[in-house]
């Protein structure tokens, strides 16, 4: 008989959807059993799902599964860079961005269905100043409102869409200095988003033409905003008809820079992480495998 694959799980606790979820049951359950062999760990701390992946990966794990939402699946796929393991998703968080790009179901049963078909490939990956991420990072309003969201005891789409409307019209853009593509952009800026996949999560699409495996990044400029174009964007990001609206740019390219005289805020995968003036994003083409639905 095959040697059964073997699978660590790490899992967040504190990701998203805390409800009655009973993930050792549904391993239990729907995984099979035949062909896989699983361990299942909890993280203990911020930052530990990196450390559990890595050292899941050089214990020979073949697949190392996240679950819990868009920060958990990040810091799984850093602990993976770079060496054969296979991330699979399971999705438990409040966007889960990276799941839904690749079709992944969010029924948590239907997602581990999708590990036993265990169809995987390649996608492209990204960094922010050293900072890797794989779905989107941004400077500028996404970054600010993910710096509140940060320190909020209470998470979820609710209080997302709350701080938004709070905190949109205290937000100023500031002046800053793109180059990408050797061509330079000196402009007020609202938002940068980086987009390696097209949604920042809960199907909120601000680069709707993002493909994960091209070997690009898409940029979306957007200089300025008031409150009705702030209105007509989000319908646009729900829809996937950003692109056709004048609020936003989009580039595509394999770097870019900016550079401003103050400081930026900025996020990766929709976690805050600190203020910069100058940044640089890149991209590492078909670096890091995963687990998705046939066809996605
Ligand atoms: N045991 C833990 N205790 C406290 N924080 C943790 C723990 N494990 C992970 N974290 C942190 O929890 C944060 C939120 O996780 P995650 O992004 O997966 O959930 P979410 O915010 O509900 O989902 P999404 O990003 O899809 O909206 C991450 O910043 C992660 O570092």
């Amino acid at each position: 008989m095959a040697e059964k694959t073997k699978i660590l799980f790490i899992l967040n606790p504190k990701s998203g959807r805390t409800s009655q979820l009973n993930v050792p049951d549904l391993l239990t359950r729907y995984l099979d059993a035949d062909r896989f062999k699983y361990q299942l760990v909890h993280t203990e701390y911020a930052g530990h799902a990196t450390e559990l992946a890595r050292q899941g990966a050089q214990d020979g794990y073949q697949i190392v599964g996240a679950i819990g939402g868009d920060g958990t699946v990040n810091e799984v796929a850093q602990g993976l860079l770079d060496t054969s393991a296979v991330l699979a998703i399971l999705p438990k968080g409040s966007g889960n961005g990276l799941a839904r790009h690749l079709g992944i179901p969010m029924n948590l049963r239907h997602a581990i269905g999708i590990i036993n078909e265990y169809h995987s490939s390649a996608i492209d990956t990204c960094k922010i100043n050293g900072h890797p991420f794989f779905c989107t990072a941004g400077i500028g309003f996404d970054a600010y409102i993910s710096s509140i969201f940060a320190s909020n005891t209470k998470r979820g789409l609710q209080t997302y869409v709350r701080l938004v409307l709070q905190e949109f019209t205290k937000f100023k853009p500031q002046e800053a200095v793109l180059q990408l593509n050797e061509q330079q952009i000196k402009t007020k800026v609202f938002v940068v988003a980086f987009a390696n996949a097209t949604q920042y999560g809960n199907n909120a699409h601000i680069a709707p033409k993002a493909d994960i495996r091209d070997g690009l990044l898409d940029v979306c400029l957007i200089r300025d905003l008031d409150f009705r174009k702030a209105i007509n964007l989000s319908l646009g990001m729900l829809t996937k008809r950003i692109a056709a609206g004048s609020s936003a740019e989009y580039f595509t390219t394999t770097t870019i820079n900016v550079r401003s005289e103050q400081n930026f805020k900025f996020h990766a995968d929709g976690e805050y992480i600190g203020e910069a003036s100058r940044f640089e994003v890149s991209i590492n083409p078909l670096s890091l495998k995963v687990i998705h639905p046939k066809g996605r």
